[in-house]
């Protein structure tokens, strides 16, 4: 099947809107390649230091300078439950290492938080600033310059995104992105969101509440929902930059360890004197691309519409929200994984998951096939569902052409919407991102009076005083990255919920975030220019009329332009948001943050 004429435009503007600054790129990854081992170029002092702790064997092969030394960074902690069962990597890839006549080395640990954990609190204000961060720790451990690859272990939200943004500032290594899976399926998420809605209406108690939460998030693991840190998953694999068939394997299982033995093997295979294909060369427009591709077709996080852009840019690539905008016109939602259906990602593999996901696009043209990948195939090998034999030995077999669960993935020819999850909006309150995949059709145009809130707290104390029993739409502002960090206002989602089930036709607009697992209720999020930054949202008023129409891609508030242009934009005094968990540390990033449509980091 030739190539959607939509994907190839777009993949086109992309190439010339970023011929500079790939041309620049490319060049410096290639001015940093060298001769032989990177070790090699170490003073004796430097490399000592290097390996003074390394077992007899490792020490031996890292003083002979030929072997590669692979550089292992891991975002391991016991807060992320899908980051836990990294623990035991280190030891596993040490080993696969040796037993290949190479060595690995931790080169060094990022930060990782727990979005789960920070949601609703001042922590969650350091979260999107923690992604450039990590970027910045990545860079800090392959500083060492011992190294002649490197294995990235990170699954959640702002850490996929800043491993690969550091990443790609030594795109001149080979890369692989070594996953660890998702925890068995709890209760379900729709159970989980029906506690969550009692419990904001006061039927059920905090008891109640906390068995619901321990039953859905129960084990060690990504949690199951189709949120950022699934989505990055989904992205990796997409981008070619995961083995075949790894995102959603269940962690500590053969089949798991094994994919990644394979990954480890296959950074070293990349390597200057094995295929020479460093990660820098695999991120490409094509690569970039298809991972807006798969983000339509799964109804993947808004979170991508700020990480993607800047790791884009890491590789020198200048990707736009109309870019998003013209290739959800043509990609069809494959999958309904919560919240945009009631399956959870464990369904989502067994029926069929990534492969089937990339095989349907490849048939249907809407994939770059041809895009390079970490796996010794193109992109095409990727329709390949990885399996151990009776020996204990991994291969690859095609997969199906008939989806497991047509519940839960469709095929090409018969999608459930025959266009992607994430739409860009415009009009006179600046741009903004929605996510319809998760939207009831009924309520993708809402046009109903603005209640103002600065504090996403206000909107659980007007709903708990009875006053937000009718249609509305709530404006949620100075939530921007320069405001107080571009916070995920999830917390939100089961009062807002409520309120929608009460038949209100309710929707959110905000300079802030969602979580990607938010999703049934209307929401106009990362609104750009923000309220802190001269945005037209600082000028609505209580009982304007504003208008959100996912159809036509508008936002507007519909207050005459001579008047609203008159207006003085509200100031609202943030120094509260500015000291405390460590939010002192943090003003450099308030104050250099770019906007959310060029990925609202610092770098
Ligand atoms: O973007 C995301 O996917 C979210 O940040 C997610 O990682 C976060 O953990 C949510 O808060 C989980 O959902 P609950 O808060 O509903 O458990
Ligand atoms: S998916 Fe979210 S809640 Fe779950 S471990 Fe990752 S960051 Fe935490």
């Amino acid at each position: 099947m030739s190539l959607h004429p939509v994907v190839a435009e777009v993949t086109e503007r992309l190439r010339e809107r970023s011929r500079d600054t790939r041309a620049a790129y490319l060049d410096r990854i290639h001015d940093a390649v060298i001769e032989g081992t990177h070790r090699a170029r170490l003073s004796c002092g430097n490399l000592a230091h290097g390996f003074a702790a390394c077992g007899t064997q490792d020490k031996a092969a890292l003083r002979e300078g030929h072997t590669p030394n692979l550089g292992i960074v891991t975002a391991y902690n016991d807060m992320l439950s899908a980051h836990q069962p990294y623990e035991r990597y280190p030891a596993l890839i040490r080993e696969v290492a040796r037993q290949a006549g190479f060595t690995a080395q931790v080169a060094g640990g990022v930060p990782a938080m727990c979005d789960g954990v920070t949601q609703g609190r001042s922590g969650m204000e350091l979260s999107l600033f923690s992604r450039d961060l990590i970027a910045m720790a990545t860079a800090v451990a392959l500083s060492h310059d011992m190294f002649d690859g490197a294995l990235y272990l990170g699954i959640c939200d702002k850490i996929v995104p800043g491993l690969l943004i550091g990443a790609l500032s030594f795109g001149h290594l080979p890369g692989v992105f070594v996953p660890s899976g998702p925890m068995p399926s709890g209760i379900s998420n729709e159970q989980k969101s029906k506690v969550r809605q009692a419990y904001a209406e006061g039927k059920v108690g905090r008891a109640q509440l906390l068995e619901a939460e321990a039953a859905s998030y129960h084990s060690a693991g990504t949690c199951t929902f189709y949120g950022t840190a699934n989505s990055n998953q989904m992205l990796m694999e997409i981008m070619g930059l995961h083995l075949p068939g790894a995102s959603f394997v269940a962690p500590d299982t053969p089949l798991r360890d094994a994919l990644t033995a394979a990954a480890v093997r296959r950074c070293a295979a990349l390597g200057k004197t094995g295929e020479n294909l460093p990660i820098g060369q695999i991120v490409d427009e094509r690569a970039i691309v298809n991972g807006v591709i798969g983000l339509h077709a799964t109804g993947g996080s808004t979170n991508h519409l700020l990480h993607l852009v800047a790791i884009a840019q890491a590789a020198g690539i200048a990707l736009r929200w109309e870019d998003f905008d013209a290739l959800s016109s043509v990609v069809p939602l494959l999958a309904r994984v919560y919240p945009n259906g009631y399956a959870d990602v464990n369904q989502f593999h067994d029926a069929g998951g990534m492969a089937f996901l990339i095989d349907q696009l490849l048939s249907a043209g809407l994939l770059h096939g041809d895009a390079r990948t970490i796996a010794g195939t193109d992109l095409s090998g990727y329709a390949s569902l990885p399996a151990l034999d009776e020996s204990g030995r991994l291969s690859w077999t095609p997969v199906p052409k008939e989806s497991g669960n047509r519940g839960v993935l469709r095929g090409a020819s018969e999608p459930f919407r025959a266009d992607g999850g994430l739409r860009m909006l415009h009009g006179n309150l600046g741009r903004a991102v929605i996510k319809v995949s998760a939207v009831p059709d009924d309520r993708l145009v809402i046009e109903a009076p603005a209640v103002v809130f600065h504090d996403q707290d206000e909107i659980k104390r007007a709903f708990d005083r009875g006053e937000l029993n009718h249609d509305f739409i709530a404006v949620v502002r100075f939530q921007g990255p320069r405001a107080i960090g571009m916070p995920e206002l999830h917390k939100l989602t089961p009062t807002l919920a409520v309120l929608q089930d009460r038949g209100h036709r309710i929707a959110l607009v905000t300079d802030g975030r969602m979580s990607g697992a938010s999703g049934r209720v209307p929401a106009a999020i990362h609104v750009t220019p923000e309220a802190d930054d001269g945005g037209p949202i600082a000028k609505i008023r209580d009982g304007d009329i504003i208008r959100l129409d996912a159809v036509q891609g508008r936002l507007e508030v519909l207050v005459e332009a001579a008047e609203f242009a008159a207006r003085a934009p509200v100031v609202e005094d943030l120094s509260r948001h500015q000291h405390g968990m460590g939010r002192e540390l943090f003003g450099m990033f308030r104050r250099n943050a770019v906007a959310a449509d060029l990925g609202a980091g610092v770098l």
